[in-house]
Parts: structure tokens; sequence; C-alpha cells
């Protein structure tokens, strides 16, 4: 941290500091102060969440698990108890073949107990290997669960997004780090406790003495600990752009125009800063790191030492006898391995547990963004509506200091193509993805035939809704996939899609045909162009069969025959069903039914092509700008 602070004061570049700032901002110091007594008080909860997710994941492995290592702390105990014995006959007078047999019984149940103790560990184990695997899958299902569920604006929110970077790039594989540590600190525990029970057994006196060498090595688990957790959470923003910088310099996407804009030096020069940063910040914390386990081993080496310089005195003064003292010695060092088992583990379990805690928190917080349940009365599926209608809509993207659309008012008619028009950051597409129950407007009401939207539940709604992204998906899937989009397959369907779309050349020209991959990372896969990609994305608005679909700017890339063709299928596709229609192309929305024309979130102007043109306004002034740039090429 004062690293941090020394650099933001010196030698970090204005740009460099605006990535500490940010991370600085959304510090969570509470987190980076905790000392040992937090950790005390964490581990509890911590030990119960992480059981509870083992629980869940699978009972039987859990129980297992635990039983196993419960049982065999019994057997440390017995073992070493019955080690004194052997040491107490070996130690007596007499003979030695005498005194070997009168150690014989003790021995046979020490090896009896070590044997026992082994298996019983060893059964443990597995059970917990097991577990591993299952208790990941359950985090990651939980997560995607989740993610998927949320509200669409969630993603426009940038705390949302860190804590679900986190939650996912962290907190899930710890989770798993977290149930296996927990289970390895209740193995440390029990060991401790039995050598603990052992001594006292022998002699009361000597309990306390195994804890005098745990606090250094405590001490030194728990600062490593929040070092380390301390560099995570700096460098969450930095890591962030540097994930963003090595995309862009590494994916095939980007790199045409990487080249084309000899982008090359400003990036390497962009990631050379964040990597300086990252490399500072690690290297920072590798030093403290390092002083910190050299202090702790110093310690602990001392404290040891005067461990046996008491046993030693014990013994010289006649408080124990030498059979006693010398199972103590076993014990003590049975308990000390434990002991450093248990405060290693118990430094793991605390920072897993601290990005464990992130996955929790962020499933907490996305559980709070996923819509509340319809009223029962209204869940049922849709019925295809007569009168879509938006009254009164406002709506501000998260973290916005304006609204994207204020106070719009629309109506949607069943047969319709009601076309959005307007400059650019107008509100268009905005508009459309509240029609389509996308986002919630923060005031005025959205009704489907008198229903408020908010009424459907938002999954069965939106399969009565069909949109075509102006920012469209290219899938990673086959063109069927692309196309099908999780509806069942109807390849007469999918015939009839591809054609309105123009896809059906698209199609012809794949050697796979509907069976080809359209993802070049794979052997085989392949790649489309713009338009290309554009035919599918509409032939998948084609193939759903949606009481609205949504059309935003579906011809952007497509040549001026097959967006003519396309405009007129649009058309035809509207029967029994609404076609909102955005597009920049005015002269394809002279034959919509209803024309608005949004201004900065606004609905300025409404009416059909013919009224907006005897408005003379904004329409008007496009349209005339568009129709004289035609005019001006042809002489
Ligand atoms: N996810 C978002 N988070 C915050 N603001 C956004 C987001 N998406 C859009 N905006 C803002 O909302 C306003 C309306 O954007 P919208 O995309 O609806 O405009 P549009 O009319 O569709 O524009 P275009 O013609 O360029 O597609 C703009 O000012 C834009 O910057």
């Amino acid at each position: 941290m004062r690293l941090w602070r020394r650099r933001r004061r010196t030698d970090v570049p204005d740009d460099r500091s605006g990535l500490v700032v940010a991370y600085w901002e959304s510090h969570d110091e509470h987190l980076l102060t905790a000392g040992l007594g937090t950790i005390a008080r964490r581990l509890p909860s911590l030990v119960a969440a992480a059981l509870r997710m083992a629980w869940q994941a699978n009972p039987r492995d859990t129980a297992v698990a635990l039983a196993g290592n419960l049982v065999a702390g019994v057997f440390t105990v017995f073992g070493l108890v019955a080690t004194s014995d052997v040491l107490a006959s070996l130690l007596a007078a007499g003979p030695t073949p005498e005194r070997v047999r009168a150690a014989l019984p003790s021995l046979l149940l020490v090896a009896a107990a070590t044997g026992l103790r082994g298996a019983l560990l060893a059964g443990a184990g597995w059970a917990q290997a097991r577990l591993k695997p299952q208790v990941e899958r359950l985090a990651e299902t939980r997560l995607f669960e989740l993610t998927t569920q949320v509200e669409l604006a969630a993603f426009d929110d940038h705390d949302f997004h860190n804590a679900m970077r986190r939650a996912r790039d962290s907190g899930v594989p710890d989770t798993a780090t977290v149930v296996e540590t927990t289970i390895a600190v209740v193995t440390g525990a029990v060991g401790v406790l039995a050598s603990a029970v052992a001594l006292g057994l022998l002699h009361p006196i000597l309990m306390p003495l195994l804890l005098v060498t745990a606090v250094p090595a405590g001490w030194a688990a728990v600062r490593t600990a929040r070092l380390g957790y301390q560099a995570f959470y700096r460098l969450s923003t930095a890591r962030r752009r540097k994930f963003m910088l090595s995309d862009l310099m590494a994916e095939r996407q980007p790199a045409a125009e990487v080249r084309a804009f000899t982008l090359r030096d400003f990036l390497l020069g962009q990631y050379g800063k964040v990597a300086d940063l990252e490399q500072d910040v690690q290297l920072d914390v590798a030093r403290r790191q390092a002083a910190v386990k050299a202090s702790g081993d110093l310690l602990t080496g001392v404290a040891t030492a005067g461990v046996y310089v008491v046993l030693g005195v014990l013994l010289a003064v006649g408080v124990i006898p030498l059979s006693v003292a010398g199972a103590a010695v076993l014990a003590i060092r049975t308990g000390q391995v434990s002991l450093t088992a248990l405060v290693q583990t118990m430094n793991r379990l605390y920072e897993a547990g601290l990005y464990f805690g992130d996955y929790l928190a962020f499933c907490e917080l996305a559980r709070e963004r996923i819509p509340a349940p319809p009223l029962p009365a209204a869940a049922a599926e849709p019925a295809p509506f007569r009168r879509l209608t938006a009254e009164h809509v406002t709506f501000t993207y998260p973290g916005a200091d304006r609204p994207a659309l204020s106070d719009v008012s629309v109506t949607l008619g069943r047969g319709e193509v009601v076309a959005l028009v307007g400059e650019n950051g107008s509100g268009k597409t905005t508009l459309a993805k509240l029609l389509a129950g996308l986002y919630r407007p923060q005031h005025g009401t959205i009704h489907w035939d008198g229903v408020d939207l908010d009424a459907f539940d938002g999954e069965t709604l939106r399969r009565s809704i069909s949109v075509i992204a102006q920012d469209h998906t290219r899938w990673p899937l086959t063109v069927r996939e692309n196309i099908v989009m999780g509806r069942p397959p109807e390849d007469d369907r999918l015939a009839a899609a591809c054609a309105a779309a123009g896809a059906d050349e698209v199609v012809a020209g794949l050697a796979g045909g509907y069976d080809a991959l359209l993802d070049r990372r794979f052997r085989g896969g392949h790649d489309l162009s713009g338009g290309q990609w554009q035919r599918i994305a509409v032939a998948r608005g084609f193939y759903r069969d949606a009481a609205l679909v949504i059309f935003d700017e579906p011809t952007s890339a497509l040549d001026a025959r097959a967006e003519h063709a396309l405009f007129e299928r649009i058309r035809g596709h509207a029967e029994g069903r609404t076609i909102v229609l955005i597009t920049h192309r005015l002269a394809s929305v002279r034959y919509a039914d209803r024309i608005y024309v949004l201004d900065h979130g606004t609905v300025a102007e409404q009416g059909t092509h013919a009224e907006l043109m005897a408005r003379e306004g904004l329409y008007a002034d496009l349209y005339e700008l568009q129709a004289s740039a035609y005019r001006q090429r042809v002489p």
C-alpha cells in the first residue's frame, strides 16, 4: 500500500495513474487490513459455507472425507499413548529380550493404530479428490445460471461487471480450493488436537508447549496471504486492461486494423505501462512476502528450541519420567507436522476464502438483479398482441448522467411495419430493447394488449419476440445452429428463412451447407463476410415464429440488390406479426405504416412518409439530404 501511494505521488504517468485511481476507488479496505482476529472470526462461517457447498455437491463424499479424518485422529492419540507404553517397557530394568517381549503388545497396538489411521486417511483423501471436480462444476453452473438470468442492465453496470470477473476468474476455481482446504484444515486441526490430547494424557503440563510454536507460523501465513490479496485487488483493473490489450495484439479479428493503422507501437506502449505497473506491484509483494516468511521461520525455530529446553528441565527435576519425555518429543513432532500443515492450509483457506467470499457476494448481488417473478395471474405465454404500446417511457443506462429516452410514447399494431429513424445516439436501439422487454423503463409503462410487460415471465415473453441486433453475435456454431438458435430444427422452415434473408446463397457456397461450422478457430471452420453474416442473422429473425420482430439495421452490410430484396421480404413477413425496423436508409422506410423520428431520446415526429415530408421537419431534412446525395451522383 505504501509503494502504491509513493508511486502515485512521484513517477507514475497520468494515464497509468488513471488505472490506479479506478482501482483505488473500488477498494475494499477492510479485507486488506484483516488481522489474525478477523481471520479467526471469519473461518467458522467460511468453513460452514464451504461444507454446505461440498454437501450440496455430494453428501456421501463429504461425509466420508470428514469422518475419515476425525476417526484417524482418534487412532493418532491411541498410537502416541501406546508409544509411551512401548518406551516404558523398553526403558524398564531387566534383560533386553524380556523388555522387548514386554513391549510387544504395545508395539502391536502402535502398528495397528498406524495402519488403521493410514487406511482411513487414504479413504478420506480419495473422497476429497472426488469432491473437487464436483464442487467446481456446481460453483460454475450456479454462476452461469445467474449470469444468464440477471437483467440485461446489470451488464452495463461497471461494479457488477467487475464483481462478475472476480467471481468467474478467481471465485469459481477457489470454491473448490476452499472445500479442499477446509477438509485439510479439519485434518490438521484433528492432528494437532490428537497430539495435544496425547500430551495431556502423558502429563497436563506438556499441553501448552505445543501451542508456543503455533504463533509465529500463524502470523507469517496470515500476513503473506494478506499481501497476496492486496496485490490481486490492486491489479484487478490493470489486469482487465492487460487482457484487453493482449486480445488486441494477438487475436485474429483486430489483426488487420492493428497493421492498417500502424498501431503496433501504440499498443505495445500501452501494454508496457500496464505490465510495468503489474510487475512493480508483484515484485514489491514478493519481496515483502519473503521477508515475512523468513521472520516467521526464524521465530518458529526459536520457539521449538525453547520447547525442548522446557522439556529437558521437566525431565531433570523429575516432573516426567524418561519414557514420557520420549513419547512427548514424538507427540510434539507429530503435533508440529500437523500444526505446520494446519497453519499452511488455514493460510490457503483464508486466501481462497477471500476469493470465495467474492464468489458468494457476487451470487448474492446477481440474485438481487434477477427480474422479479411475474404476477401468477398473467404468467402465461402472451398471445399475439393486437396493440403494443409504450407510454411516457423514460430510461437511463446504469451510471449514465442523462436518460437515453425521455417521455417516449409509441404504438405498434399487429400487421404493421413501424420504422424508428433518427440520428446516431437518438435512442432507437434503446427503445427497441425496451419494447423487447430486454430493459425495463424507470418511468412509464409498456403494455402488450393492455398487460404490463412486467407481468410476463421474461423468458416466456421473449419467446414471442425476435430481435436481430445491430451488433448481432457471430455465434461460433454451425449455420443451422446459428439460425435455429435453440428452437426445434425444422428443415422446411430453415430453408424458407434462409431464402427470405438471402442466406440461401451463403449456405450454397459452403462445403458443409447447413452443417458448416462458422468459426475459423476450429479445423474446417469457415468465416463469412460482414454481409454474409448479416444474412445469417436476418434468417435467424425470420426463423423464429414471433409476434414482434425487431430488425435493427438489418441491411447495413448488404449490397444494394440484397438490401432492396430484404426490405421487400420484411414487408411480406409482417403478415400477422409486427415489424419494428430501425434503419438509416430512409428510402426503405417510405412504405412503413408509421415512422417515429427520434431526436436526443425523444419522439420528435411521427406519421407516414407523406405526412412527415409534408411537415418539412427533421425527417424531411434527413430524407432530402440522402436523396440529394443520389441526385448529385446521377447527372
Ligand atoms: N449500454 C449503454 N450504456 C450507457 N449508455 C448507452 C448504452 N447504450 C447506448 N447508450 C447511450 O444511449 C443513447 C442512445 O443510444 P442508442 O444505441 O439507443 O442510439 P441509436 O439511435 O440506436 O444510435 P445509432 O443510430 O448510432 O445506432 C446514446 O447516447 C448512447 O451513448
